[in-house]
């Protein structure tokens, strides 16, 4: 029995620019992350079983029926084939009809018949718990596609490389994505704060601010879709190239300049900035008056800059606080959020933990154990439960490898 963790990350600057080879900054929320849990045995035999109780979904599938459906597996092909996808959607998930149950599960489907060869498979119950909002900008989706990714490559005795774990996550987000940066889940696995472009390593590196960053993030509930935004924008790109370029080149030049502010602790400079990118991406048509409200809010208690998160339409915003901002100010800020809207916030450092691994029998306190399983066997374990049984570096003192 082992478990996998990965956490979700924000966008300080540049998403959406992102998905144009535009520089973008972004840091794991690494205290909200995603857990699997392994179980191979004292299981039903011959079965692989998912259970995403955030989801409330749960599903199984003959082992037999599996291989007989993809006898050869492609562990070399780190691409998305469209026939894999097409017969996973017809032969295996017809009868899902919830479009969050269908992705998670063409992804979960996919990873596993991808990397586990038919060799490896056998009896298996995978269990996913999240202290992330689902859909909201936080890249759940990424987290969730690298705890699968290392999983199941464990499971395929691969030796474990953040660079595998990576590539195979990316794919990943491709079956829920289509073509995304890449930035979620170089984040998800790293952890820490990168200056990323897309499918240059070369120029992705890491940042090292001097002060951690601390920001409120506030999910405003709003449900959207990644997918549909970034198409949203392909549209609006294809149809007025002149016009889109030179934002999308102005949010390149608002992450380098971010990147270089947070890592010299220039909190005037990102905060302008987090104000200008939040103002580009509202004329790329990815906010939402949900949104705005906690913008316009930030600006009448001047407590600091706001900016929409990921990829915008709801889900969450980002806000920095300025040094003025009295714990008063901050508080009223977060009561109004949360009761007059019924938003969520929190106050988050950004960087850390990235993706990471224990192993259950390396430990030793039986009652330590069970409490972590119970958290798994739980329709509704709390936030606080999870934190305090499993966050990597958290109370529990866990062995997680990192
Ligand atoms: N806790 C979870 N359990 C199972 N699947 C999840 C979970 N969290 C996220 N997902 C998957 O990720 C998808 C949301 O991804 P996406 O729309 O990209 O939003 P996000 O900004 O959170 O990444 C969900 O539809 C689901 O397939
Ligand atoms: C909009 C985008 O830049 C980020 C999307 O993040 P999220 O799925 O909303 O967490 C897309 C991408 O980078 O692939
Ligand atoms: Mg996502």
């Amino acid at each position: 029995m082992f478990v996998t963790s990965a956490p979700g990350k924000v966008i300080i600057f540049g998403e959406h620019s992102a998905v144009y080879y535009k520089p973008a900054i972004a840091a794991a929320a690494s205290s909200l992350r995603s857990y699997l849990l392994i179980e191979t045995e004292n299981i039903t035999t011959n079965v692989l079983q998912l259970s995403f109780p955030n989801l409330k979904f749960q599903h199984k599938w003959s082992i037999e029926n599996l291989s007989q459906l993809t006898d050869t597996h492609s562990l070399q092909s780190k691409t998305l084939s469209q026939s894999l996808l097409q017969t996973i959607d017809t032969a295996l998930l017809s009868d899902i009809v919830n479009p969050l149950h269908k992705s998670a599960a063409q992804c979960f489907l996919y990873l596993y018949l991808s990397i586990i060869p038919p060799m490896h498979r056998s009896s298996l119950k995978c269990t996913l718990i999240s202290t992330l909002p689902v859909g909201a900008g936080l890249g759940s989706s990424a987290s969730v596609s690298v705890v699968l990714s290392q999983a199941f490559l464990k499971l395929a005795q691969c030796t474990l490389s953040p660079t595998l774990i990576n590539e195979w996550a990316y794919v990943g987000e491709m079956v829920m994505h289509g073509k995304p940066s890449g930035i979620d889940n170089t984040i998800a696995t790293y952890g820490g704060a990168l200056q990323f472009i897309k499918d240059d390593p070369q120029n992705t590196k890491e940042l090292f601010p001097k002060k951690p960053i601390v920001a409120i993030l506030t999910y405003t509930r709003i449900p959207r879709s990644t997918k549909t935004l970034v198409s949203n924008v392909r549209v609006l790109y294809e149809s007025m190239p002149e016009i889109v370029e030179p934002i999308l080149d102005s949010m390149a030049h608002v992450a380098l300049k971010g990147g270089d502010a947070l890592q010299e602790a220039k909190l005037d400079d990102v905060l302008q900035l987090v104000r200008i990118n939040h103002g580009l991406l509202v004329s790329l048509g990815v906010s939402h008056p949900g949104l705005e409200i906690i913008r316009n809010l930030t600006t009448e208690l001047q407590v600091g800059e706001t900016k929409l998160t990921g990829a915008g339409g709801g889900g969450c915003a980002l806000t920095f606080l300025n040094n003025s901002a009295s714990e008063q100010d901050v508080a009223q800020f977060r009561d109004t959020l949360n009761q007059r809207y019924d938003y969520q916030t929190f106050e988050t450092t950004l960087g850390g933990i990235g993706c990471s691994l224990l192993d259950l029998n390396q430990i030793t306190n039986k009652e330590q154990i069970s409490a972590i399983l119970d958290l798994f066997n739980s329709q509704n374990a709390s936030m606080e439960q999870i934190d305090n049984n499993l966050l990597p570096g958290g109370p529990a003192d866990l062995p997680w490898k990192i």
